[in-house]
Parts: structure tokens; sequence; C-alpha cells
């Protein structure tokens, strides 16, 4: 396996304010990483950072043997970065089937292989946006992102605010993305319990700082860590 993605040193905020202080962490094809961390710590951010969103201050920002931090924003899809934002931004006034056509790009991933995956949207094709469930949405943003058979899929909370049986559900298509796509994920969570199972490594974020950088089994095992920086650690998950 080569490697995809390389962060030296990164600091990235907004405008002049700071938010990430000195993030490193690399990740190989089709590699998975959780990216862990309590409400303002500086995830999305980092998401925001490598799609070009937030401002990238200084420190080395690779992807895919190209320095990203050159790279406009609007460039970054079709470098092979795919991202699904917490707000979804799905089209309301087009079809579910037109969400998923109108930004596709060839590959692996087209529309029959994405129904495959989530059949809700098949039965929803030609269902507006805007008449959508919250997990349906969820779906039609991820199946849309995977239309542009991304390198990197960067997942925002996929799992916010949905009903359990959607939450299962979600939990078992991110599982078959992060173990056999070959595709790369990273996962944003506050539910750290749900997702260290799924993915390989993990990043714990604490004020923009990283904290934890390692494998997930290692994480996911230690209580003590995963209160301390997660309060998650002996509390049931949420959803
Ligand atoms: N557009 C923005 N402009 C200025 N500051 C911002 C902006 N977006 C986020 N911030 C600030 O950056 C910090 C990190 O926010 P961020 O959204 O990255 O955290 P997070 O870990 O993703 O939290 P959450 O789980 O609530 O989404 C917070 O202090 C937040 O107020």
């Amino acid at each position: 396996m080569s490697e995809l993605l390389r962060l030296e040193n990164v600091f990235a905020g907004y405008g002049e304010a700071v938010v990430l202080e000195g993030i490193s962490f690399s990740m190989e094809e089709g590699d998975s990483l959780a990216l862990l961390g309590r409400n303002g710590m500086g995830k999305t951010t980092l998401l925001s950072t490598l799609m070009g969103a937030a401002r990238h201050h200084s420190g080395a920002l690779h992807f895919s043997g190209q320095d990203l931090a050159v790279v406009p924003a609007h460039g970054r899809a079709h470098l092979g970065l795919g991202w699904v934002p917490q707000e979804r931004d799905i089209f309301p006034s087009l079809t579910v089937e037109e969400n998923l056509t109108v930004v596709s790009r060839p590959g692996h991933w087209n529309l029959q292989r994405v129904y495959e995956m989530f059949p809700r949207l098949n039965e929803r094709r030609a269902n507006m946006g805007n008449q959508l469930s919250g997990g349906e949405q969820q779906m039609l943003a991820m199946g849309r992102a995977l239309m542009l058979n991304p390198k990197l899929l960067l997942l925002d909370e996929p799992l916010e605010g949905l009903a359990p049986l959607i939450v299962q559900e979600l939990l078992a298509i991110i599982q078959q993305l992060t173990e056999e796509s070959g595709m790369a994920v990273i996962l944003v969570e506050q539910h750290a319990r749900q997702i260290l199972p799924l993915t390989r490594q993990a990043l714990v974020l604490e004020r923009g700082r990283a904290v934890y950088l390692g494998e997930s089994a290692t994480l996911r095992d230690d209580r003590e860590l995963l209160d301390s920086w997660l309060a998650c650690g002996t509390t049931p998950a949420a959803h």
C-alpha cells in the first residue's frame, strides 16, 4: 500500500484565528481513521482544512503525491477527496437520482452500485431531496460522495441525530466502506465506541491539538483514555 495522505505539523483555522495546532498523521490507500473529540475541539476544522474551506496556516499537507496546500478548494474533489458535511447539503429540489448523478465521475461507484449499497435510495429514486427522512438524506449525501469515486472519503458525524435503527444500518454500511471498499475513510464522531471497531487508527483532538494518535483497538480497550478525552468510556453509546 502506498501513502495517500500526510500532514506534518499543520496549523490551520479561520482568518487569523488558529484552531488546529501542530497536527501530524498519515494514511495509506484504503486506510481508515476515527477522528474523535468533544464538541468544538477542531474535528470539522481538520476536514475543512483538507477540503480547502478552512485556512491552512503552515505545515505540510500532502495528498496523493501532491502538495494539497497549493490546490484550490474547487480542485480538491477532482484530486480524489470526497466530503460528506455534517449539514449533508443535498439539493432539495432535485430527485434522489438527480442528486446522485449531478456530480458523478467514472469509476467503481456508479448508480447501480450505490443503489445496491443503499436500497432505500433505490426505492426513493424519484423523490425530491426535501421529501427524505434524516437517515435517507444522510444516505443520499454518502451515495453522492461515492459517485465522485474518491480516494479518501470524509464523513462528518454521519450518525448525528438519527434513529437507532438507521444508525445500525449506517454503521453496517460504513463498516463495508472501511473494510472492503479499498477507499480510505476519515470518520468524525463524538461517540467513539460506535466507530472505533470500524477503523484502523484513531486521532483524538483536544482544543485543536492531537492527544492520541494510534491504533483504534488500543484506544477502544483503554477506558481511562476514553474517559479522560471523550467522556464516553463507561457511559453507554448515545444512540
Ligand atoms: N467558520 C468558522 N469561523 C471561525 N471559527 C470557527 C468556524 N468554524 C468553527 N470555528 C471554531 O473552531 C473551533 C473548532 O470547531 P470545529 O467545528 O472544528 O469543532 P468540532 O470538533 O468539529 O466540533 P463539533 O463536534 O461541535 O462539530 C471552535 O472553537 C469553533 O468555534
